[in-house]
């Protein structure tokens, strides 16, 4: 029997999403890496596998394209959320998320964002706001973890940033015990934020949900921007809801690309 899969993205962020609930799939880091190769597998940025869970309407694991096993994909939930396509409960090591399909897209609620640097996490005590470190140009970061790991730089030109040379150098600092999402942020108006993201495990992406969650946040904290925050992305725009003190409203689309048939074997 053909192994069945959907490739899907939310602006531009896309996954090999994997049933697993209708067909039994063995899956390891290599077998995920093989997958996510643009040039010898299917090719994404991130697999995402759906199981049966006894706590939620469904298990969502998340591969990054390196292979690694993360907590955590804004953009994969509201896919997973359309093709659910009615309000649902995820079940997801980064906690559980309350789904709502809606308008081409869907809207995710994530737990409370988490500040102490035990939690972000990062190797030594810290001030998470406003965190004295330097890597050339970006400094003084902000920490947020959101289900993964986040840093925040705010600075006058995100595009201005070479981030393809500074992001693996922060992803892999020994600051960060667990490697880390790396976000330059700036202001593109009131309310509304310029994003680009190097993430974990993957690297430049045309959007990260968790990413936007995260910048919101950490410029709300700041007193920045106000909640709601338009948070836009070279592959899109995203709202994000947020309080101190609640958990963080995501919206933004979910496009379904193409379902496919292929041999899992075959990736090892
Ligand atoms: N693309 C995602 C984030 C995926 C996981 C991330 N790379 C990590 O390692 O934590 C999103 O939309 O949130």
């Amino acid at each position: 029997m053909a192994d069945r899969f959907t490739k899907m993205h939310g602006l531009g962020n896309d996954f090999v999403v994997i049933d697993a609930r209708e067909q039994s799939v063995e899956m390891t880091p290599a077998r995920a890496h093989a997958i996510a190769d643009r040039r010898h597998g299917i090719g994404c940025d991130q697999l995402i596998l759906l199981e049966p869970s006894s706590k939620a309407d469904v298990r969502m694991r998340i591969f990054n394209a390196d292979g690694g096993e993360v907590e955590a994909c804004g953009n994969a939930t509201r896919c997973v959320a359309t093709l659910i396509g009615q309000p649902a409960v995820i079940e997801t090591l980064g906690g559980m998320l309350r789904v709502t399909p809606a308008d081409g897209g869907a809207e995710v609620v994530l737990g409370e964002p988490q500040f102490d640097w035990e939690h972000i996490p990062l190797a030594m005590p810290m001030d998470t706001r406003d965190m004295p470190v330097a890597w050339d140009e970006l400094e003084h970061g902000a920490a947020v973890n959101v289900g993964n790991p986040h840093i925040i730089f705010f600075v006058p030109e995100a595009d201005a940033v070479a981030l393809d040379e500074l992001g693996p150098r922060i992803e892999t600092d020994p600051l960060f015990p667990e490697r880390v999402n790396v976000n330059v942020a700036s202001l593109d108006g009131p309310d509304c934020l310029q994003l680009r993201v190097w993430e974990r495990g993957v690297g430049l992406t045309q959007a990260c949900g968790t990413g936007a969650c995260a910048t919101a946040v950490a410029a709300i904290r700041a007193g920045i921007v106000q909640s709601p925050v338009t948070v836009s992305l070279p592959g899109g725009d995203l709202v994000i809801r947020w309080a101190p003190g609640e958990p963080i409203v995501m919206s933004g689309a979910a496009t379904r690309v193409f379902e496919g048939e292929t041999d899992w074997a075959q990736f090892g």
